[in-house]
């Protein structure tokens, strides 16, 4: 066994290639069997395991940059990278991380989890080298889902404008998550499939080489003709004009034509780019046939492949997509509009009931969010179904051309609020902050999964603007779900307990947290009051006025961001109301990320629990409380 005996990437350097393949079989089981308890991004991981190994071989790490899209694929560098031991607590709680993390090693050099950003990270590390006088290298290993983010053609645009030395590994496994959509995966298909096409190139090349420079007006005609030949044959040609060296496509599980290739590009004075064929799942016979299923996987066992699943009620992505299917059936304006998550979004069963109503544009949120404003103008429903996280993207596209348009477009925001053990990057905790502020969005929040199929009818039927309707990344209740579906009166929120005391104002899932508290208050002969705050924008301010008249000190509970989300929102308004008697308590997540972990450890870090609401509760209505010192501001 050679792992065991890899504790640094440079022992890699005093190795033979065949020793090299065996390790690579080594590393694949490791993955196989760690994730089999763990769970984690297994498909991609296990398609890089020789494209890791001879980056490792070839070039010096940490002095030389390694960057990685995503980062979701970055488990074999971490096993190089002397973090082996580490992988039982992969994705815990304090424990590994799944993506690449500074924290935890020198080696990693450019954190991410949303894609598309090692480009322009290989071009700043570029420029700082030359700027600075240095001569390390700098590598970027980035997918072909990858690149079909916005941001990667941007970078792409300038490192050709700018002619830096650096590397692109282009890892094209044909998948992003799902099967890879785009006119860019369509070229990489044709250069990557057609053998015909390189067989031609060869037999061009040496006839070119045959032609001599026959005088002046000639030798123009067979440069032109050469030049036009090349653009015919030349794989790659799309990035040689974008000025590159495109080298490939190149097996990218063969260790001795990527040696050769990696070699061959660190000689080459000006960028480079590298296209690396894999496949993802490469070496697990279940993964390598569904990838999309396998990107991001459960625990399973090993032989037969079972996932092993969590049980539960359904989650309320499965409800919403159930739902949608069931609205699309009654609206044939309906059009879902996905950035590259149909799965992920719930979307597959929407997208077989109606193939030409679902748009799966890629990862590219923010042509995501500029199509859905005009599909909307031109009559369409789109709902832009999106992560809270990814969202982040298309903040601009979102106030200047969905909102500022006044455009119908029917938000599904998923993973709102923690999603556990993809997280900081991931977290979905800052959406209500930077949806609410802008003009014209109206912005729900369900307690349970029946409240969001009455916000999805709600926002069916609604035709005076953008509205959103944000879920979590959980099971649903169980709450029975109604037949008949009915709009939700906009702005309205619900009182849940007929209690007088202090009033706890949740949203979504801390509603039940706020139910659990009332449970446990109950028993100490301590009465509040739940408000379901589903409206997140615009605000109930009947209910806030009558609270604020009766005296009742509040408490504001969300899993968001506390500062600019619901409770600044309230706070706001009785700021804007002249209202100062108030007692107003905050409790949100606080003012930094909140890494991996299960969604119980990341409320429980933070103080979302019922256990917490109780305490504050005790506190708020304590004669030394004195209500008034008890103002609150963000804790
Ligand atoms: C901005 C953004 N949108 C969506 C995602 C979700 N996501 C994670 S990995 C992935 C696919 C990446 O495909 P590729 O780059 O080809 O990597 P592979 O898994 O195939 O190796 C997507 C869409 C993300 N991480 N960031
Ligand atoms: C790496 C990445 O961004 C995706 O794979 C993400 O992890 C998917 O998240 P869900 O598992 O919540 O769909
Ligand atoms: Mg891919």
């Amino acid at each position: 066994m050679l792992l065991p005996t890899i504790q640094q990437p440079e022992q890699l350097k005093n190795l033979s290639v065949q020793e090299l393949e065996e390790l690579a079989v080594e590393i694949r089981q490791f993955l196989i069997e760690k994730l089999s308890v763990t769970g984690g991004h297994l498909a991609s991981n296990l398609g890089v395991v020789e494209l890791t190994l001879a980056l490792h071989y070839c070039f010096d790490s940490p002095r030389d940059k390694m960057i990685y899209d995503v980062g979701h694929q970055t488990y074999v560098h971490k096993i190089l990278t002397s973090r082996m031991d580490k992988f039982d607590t992969l994705r815990k709680h304090k424990g590994l991380c799944g993506f690449i993390k500074r924290t935890e090693s020198e080696h990693d050099v450019w954190e991410a989890g949303h894609s598309s950003t090692s480009l322009s990270a290989a071009m700043g590390m570029a420029l700082a080298r030359d700027l600075k006088g240095e001569d390390n290298r700098v590598i970027a290993m980035i997918g072909d889902g990858a690149l079909t983010g916005g941001m990667a053609f941007e970078a792409l645009n300038h490192i050709g404008h700018e002619k830096k030395k650096l590397v692109v590994i282009l890892n094209d496994n044909e998948m992003s998550i799902a099967p890879n959509v785009g006119a860019m995966h369509n070229y990489l298909s044709k250069i990557r499939s057609d053998r015909h096409y390189l067989r031609a190139k060869d037999e061009v090349e040496s006839l070119l080489k045959k032609i001599p420079a026959i005088g002046d007006r000639l030798a123009k005609t067979a440069e032109k003709m050469k030049d036009s030949l090349k653009y015919m044959m030349v794989p790659g040609i799309l990035f040689e004009e974008l000025g590159f060296t495109y080298l490939g496509p190149v097996d990218g599980h063969d260790l001795n034509k990527l040696i050769d290739t990696l070699t061959l590009a660190d000689n080459v004075d000006g960028p480079v780019l590298i296209h690396a064929v894999t496949t993802k799942g490469k070496g697990y016979h279940p993964a390598e046939n569904d990838s999309h299923k396998w990107h991001g996987i459960s625990p399973y066992k090993i032989e037969s492949g079972q996932v092993l699943k969590s049980v539960g009620n359904p989650m309320y992505t499965e409800v919403f997509g159930q739902t949608l299917v069931d609205l699309g059936k009654q609206d044939d304006r309906i059009v879902a509009v996905t950035p590259a998550m149909p799965g992920g979004s719930g979307l597959i069963p929407f997208s077989k009931e109606f193939p030409h109503r679902m748009i799966d544009v890629g990862i590219a949120e923010q042509h995501a969010a500029t199509m859905c404003a005009a599909l909307a103008m031109e009559g369409m429903k789109p709902v832009f179904a999106v992560y809270s996280t990814f969202m982040q993207r298309a903040y601009d596209q979102i106030v200047h051309d969905i909102c500022r348009h006044n455009a119908n477009v029917m938000f599904a925001i998923d993973r709102a609020g923690f999603v556990g053990a993809d997280g900081e990057t991931h977290q979905g905790v800052y959406d209500i902050a930077f949806m609410r502020h802008i003009p014209n969005i109206v912005l729900m929040m369900p307690k349970d999964e029946n409240e969001l199929r009455h916000m999805m009818y709600t926002a069916l039927q609604y035709n005076d603007g953008p509205i959103a309707y944000r879920y979590p990344r959980i099971n649903g209740t169980g709450v029975a779900l109604d037949e008949r579906l009915e709009c939700i009166p906009i702005g309205t929120w619900e009182k849940l307990t007929s209690g007088e005391g202090c009033a706890i104002l949740a949203c979504g899932p801390m509603v039940e947290v706020a139910e659990e508290a009332e449970a446990m208050l109950k028993r100490e002969g301590i009465q509040v009051q739940i408000v379901n705050a589903r409206f997140l924008k615009p605000l109930d301010s009947a209910m806030l006025d009558h609270l604020a008249s009766s005296g009742t000190a509040m408490i504001v509970l969300e899993e968001s961001s506390q500062a600019g989300s619901l409770g600044s929102a309230v706070l706001e308004y009785y700021a804007e109301q002249g209202t100062h008697d108030v007692v107003v308590s905050l409790m949100g997540i606080e003012d930094r990320f909140i890494e991996h972990g299960s969604i119980k450890e990341q409320r429980a870090e933070v103080g979302l629990t019922a256990e917490a609401v109780c305490t504050r509760v005790r506190d708020l209505i304590s004669p030394a409380s004195g209500n008034l010192s008890k103002r609150s501001f963000p804790s």
